[in-house]
């Protein structure tokens, strides 16, 4: 698929998409992303109902400006929405289309690509085993043997390629351990990192009061100041999964981050927070300060440097 930017000369592939979760709950959202200068989009994640999620206050943007809190509770359409979009979307468009899948069980996750599969659609199926925010429902990312469990079933099903969204690991050891996993099954062919740094907790120094109202004003970090994990994530992944690629996601503000996520491995990069605050026009702003960063560095494809990031 020909994603290509073609800016100051440059013919790029266009790597850049929406965060799961951002822009893409409602088919109002998601054709502000097809009209985007997005190379894909990606769906909010779908549970097998549909579901309000918490109540508000739940997405804040960080006094500080290095970030946002959220605690959403996995507000969605339910699968069948977004299973009807994929039925109705442009597939000759060019972008391809992400759909995240958030099951409450196994069960659900099961029944929700069933669905997918017997549709036989273009679209890419992406589950999410990182969560934070509904309340009584522990990450699987960070349950390794669940995890694996699930892909057991869920990897044969879908059959095709398809992608997982993961929860940032700060050991190394999880980095080894869920490599491993994710090496046992040919089309998990790409991983998603990082979901928010969960259970944060933003107050406000004049209230005295948590940021957002649920679960106590615990919520997911994201923004500026997860970039770092974010970068972890990705090359820690990248250079333990031989061909299989990473999307990278977490801390992208401008062309300066999406250049890192890609010298730390990353094939794809997501923006969360700066879309939320900024709204879709901030593909054709990001793309630019990429495409003037290769320039000026003398880059003429990505692959040049993907992946390429020094050590001392
Ligand atoms: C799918 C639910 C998620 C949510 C949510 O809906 O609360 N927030 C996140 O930061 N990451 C998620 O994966």
């Amino acid at each position: 698929v020909d994603l290509s930017t073609k800016v100051a000369g440059l013919s790029l592939p266009n790597l850049l998409f929406n965060a799961s979760g951002v822009c893409c709950q409602t088919e109002t959202d998601l054709k502000l992303m097809i009209e985007s200068e997005s190379g894909s989009l990606i769906t909010k994640s779908a549970t097998y109902e549909y579901r309000e999620g918490n109540p508000s206050p739940r997405y804040l943007p960080l006094p500080s400006g290095l970030g946002s809190i959220n605690s959403m509770g996995l507000p969605n359409e339910g699968y069948e929405y977004y299973l009807n979009f994929a039925k109705n979307y442009d597939y000759s468009s060019k972008k391809p289309l992400f759909i995240s899948l958030s099951g409450l069980s196994l069960a659900d996750n099961v029944k929700m690509c069933e669905a997918f599969v017997a549709a036989e659609l273009p679209c890419v199926l992406e589950v999410n085993f990182s969560c934070p925010n509904v309340p009584g429902k522990p990450q699987l990312g960070y349950d390794m043997e669940a995890m694996e469990s699930a892909l057991n079933v869920l990897a044969p099903l879908i059959k095709k390629p398809f992608g997982v969204k993961l929860p940032p690991y700060f050991d190394i050891a999880h980095f080894d351990t869920a490599a491993t996993i994710f090496n046992k099954f040919d089309n998990l062919v790409y991983v998603t990192c990082i979901n928010s740094v969960g259970n944060g907790l933003a107050i406000d120094f004049e209230t005295e009061s948590a940021l957002i109202k649920p679960k106590d004003g615990f919520g997911g970090l994201g923004g500026l100041m997860v970039l770092n994990t974010a970068l972890a994530n990705v090359n820690a992944f990248y250079r333990r999964l031989p061909g299989k690629q990473v999307i990278g996601v977490g801390g992208v503000t401008s062309g300066k981050e999406v250049f890192l996520h890609v010298l730390a491995g990353a094939s794809a990069v997501q923006i969360g927070t700066t879309l939320k605050e900024e709204g879709p026009t901030v593909f054709a702003r990001i793309n630019k300060e990429l495409t003037d960063i290769m320039i000026a560095k003398g880059y003429k494809s990505l692959d040049e440097f993907r992946g390429k990031v020094k050590t001392l």
